[in-house]
This record gives structure tokens, sequence and C-alpha cells, in this order.
């Protein structure tokens, strides 16, 4: 409830939580996605006291000096860094705007499909240390299908692949289960890291994850999204000892990213495969084909890539990276509804 308009305060919030390995969103019901920051901290790294976070912290990521280090507290979509992890949310919950006065109602976490007991855990213990009176998970899908726009109860079944920097979550979704699911940690960062070995070993040049990530949204999954060209990359020869600049064709890069990407394929094709004892499911997904959510979704020539291995149709959702959040908004807005897909901490909700 809006405490007033000119204080813009608000007293308790439904919060919904999309902790990724490269951004954190957050929603408010009725108000939408309030947060989208980098899920990084800054500290200090002999006291650990924090210096910087979200954006502010990536900018200084691999630039520091010993004192300062910077920590990613999120692997692949689970909580690696308890400390830092709280210490990010808090500082994430503190800057949302209308401020929040007393805490948070009822807090909706999305969670990967691989995450264990220990894991889901942590992030009850985390909404009780942020304050939360009711705290709830959904799996990262299913929250993807709902932000797509589909309904996850219905009796038909349908493909979400959720492309994240950390892991690939791929889920047939029908009657608001996984009917075949898997999660693959090859994803965003991998596709970067193959750019930098790669380079490192071919070409001698030593080159930043930042400079791997712009090499990235430069490049296309397949020839048929590229224009050939050639793009400039900057780093640090390991023959001469100097930084360097070097001219790379795009062909070349492209064929950098086909092993990461050929994991991916496979991986969804394996989840398709398995349905042979489900003709009626495999037929759903024939006719409404994948849909293709995260950031990673928005390499270009993706879509083209995944048509042509598997033959079916592909879609990308609007705004790739938010569907996960937008699905949080709207389970909040309708949180009877969607009540049978969540996951609760059997604990008594306090009143
Ligand atoms: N234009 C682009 N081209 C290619 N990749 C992109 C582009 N924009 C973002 N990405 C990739 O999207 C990934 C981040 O997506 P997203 O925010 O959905 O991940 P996340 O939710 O933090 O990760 P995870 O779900 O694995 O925990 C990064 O790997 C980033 O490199």
């Amino acid at each position: 409830m809006i405490l007033g308009n000119v204080l813009n305060i608000e007293t308790f919030v439904d919060l919904g939580l999309d902790p990724g390995s490269a951004n954190t969103l957050m929603c408010i019901k009725d108000q939408g996605i309030v947060v989208n920051e980098p899920t990084i901290v800054a500290v200090e790294s002999e006291s650990g006291q924090l210096l910087a976070f979200g954006h502010e912290a990536l900018n200084m990521h691999q630039k520091m000096h010993p004192g300062i280090q910077t920590i990613m507290p999120v692997t692949n979509g689970i909580i690696g860094d308890y400390e830092n992890t709280q210490k990010l949310f808090r500082e994430l919950l503190h800057n949302v705007k209308p401020r929040i006065l007393f805490g948070i109602h009822r807090l909706v976490v999305s969670i990967p499909l691989s995450i264990t007991e220990v894991g889901k855990r942590a992030f009850f213990d985390m909404a009780e240390h942020l304050g939360a009176k009711e705290a709830w998970l959904v799996l990262e899908p299913i929250a993807a299908a709902i932000g797509a726009g589909l309904n996850p109860f219905e009796p038909v079944a349908n493909l979400i692949v959720n492309l994240g920097a950390g892991t690939t979550q791929i889920a047939v979704i029908s009657l608001g289960g996984i009917v075949s699911g898997e999660s693959l940690s090859v994803s965003g960062n991998q596709i970067n890291n193959a750019i930098i070995e790669n380079l490192r070993e071919q070409n001698n040049l030593a080159i930043s994850e930042y400079a791997a990530e712009h090499i990235k949204r430069n490049i296309a999954a397949t020839d048929r999204a590229d224009r050939e060209s050639r793009l400039t990359v900057k780093g640090f020869n390991l023959l001469t000892g100097f930084p360097d600049t070097q001219e790379i064709s795009t062909a070349v890069l492209r064929e950098i990213i086909t092993t990461p990407l050929q994991e991916i394929v496979t991986a969804i094709k394996k989840c398709i495969e398995v349905l042979a004892d489900k003709p009626d499911v495999a037929v759903d997904i024939l006719e409404r084909g994948i849909y293709l959510t995260g950031g990673g979704a928005l390499l270009s020539g993706i879509d083209k890539k995944i048509q042509s291995e598997t033959g079916l149709a592909v879609t990308i959702c609007e705004e790739p990276q938010t569907t996960v959040g937008k699905g949080l908004c709207t389970i909040l807005e309708n949180f009877e509804h969607y009540r049978p897909v969540l996951l609760d901490n059997n604990k008594k909700h306090k009143q």
C-alpha cells in the first residue's frame, strides 16, 4: 500500500527476486521490475567491507589493485557466497524506489532446475534475513513461461529454453509441472571463456571478460545471420609483452563459439528425444516450437541455429533478459492462481 504519493513510501511489499549469475532483478507487486543490476559487489580485501555493488562494482571489475576484490556471489543461479549475496540484496532493497518502509510481506524467488535441497534452504534463510514474512520458490523455466505469457497449467506442452550467464535451463512444461528438463552449466559465461581461451592460445592475445563480452555481442551464431567483417580486438600480446590490437574476422570468432553453442543444441535435442514415449507432448512441441528467454537469447542468429538443428520453430521472447522477472510480477499479482507451482519452506508462515 502506498503510504503517500508525496512521501513516496511503501509499507509492506510483495517482492519477486530473480538472482541471476550475471544480473539480479527485483519486482514489486503491481509496480513491475524495480531493480535490474549486475550481481556483483566490490569489497575491501582485508576487512570485507562493501565498497560498491551492481553497475558501480562491475565498472571496477578486473581493474582493481590488491586492496579491492570484486565478487560475483551467485553462481549458476544459486548462492555461492552467502554473506556477500546478503550484502548485495540488502543494498539493492535499500535503493528500491518508492522506499519500502517496514519490509517484505511475501518473497518469491526464482531458482534453477539443478538446485539442491541445501541450495533451496540457503534462499529460505536469506528470505528470513531480509525480513520476509513468507518465502516461496519457483523454478526458473516455469517463471519464464509465465513471463512469456504462456499458461503453465494448460494440458499443452511448451518447450522453454532460458539462456542465462551461468546456466541454460531447458524444460518441457505441461499441467503445471516439468515433463522433461535439463540444467546445463554451459551458457553465456562459457561462450565468453571460449573466446578468451582461444585468442590466448591461437593469437597469443590476452583479453578481458569485458572484451570477450563485446566480441560476443558483435558476432552471430551462424554465418546466415552474420555479415562477414573484421573486429578490432584489444588486449595484451603474450609474445611481445605489450598491449596489442588485432583485426580478427567474424568467421574465425564464430567458429570459436561453435563448441559451447553445439553443447546447448545437443542438450535441447536430448530433452526432446526423451519424449519418444509421450507422442502427444512431442506433437505440442512440434506445433508450438521453442521459446527462448534469458539474455543469451540476444546472441544474434541463435534462433536460426537452434531452428536449423532441431527443425522446430523458435520464438525469442520480447526483452528476453527480463522474462523471468516479468513472470515473477505476474505470479505476485495472481498469487493464489499460481500457488500450485510454488514451493514453500514447510514452515508455518508468520501471521
Ligand atoms: N546482445 C547480446 N548478445 C549475446 N549475449 C548477450 C547479449 N546481451 C546479454 N547477453 C548475455 O546474456 C547473459 C545474461 O543473461 P541473464 O541476465 O538472463 O542471465 P542471468 O539470469 O544473470 O544468469 P543465470 O540465469 O545463468 O543465473 C550474459 O551471458 C550475457 O553475455
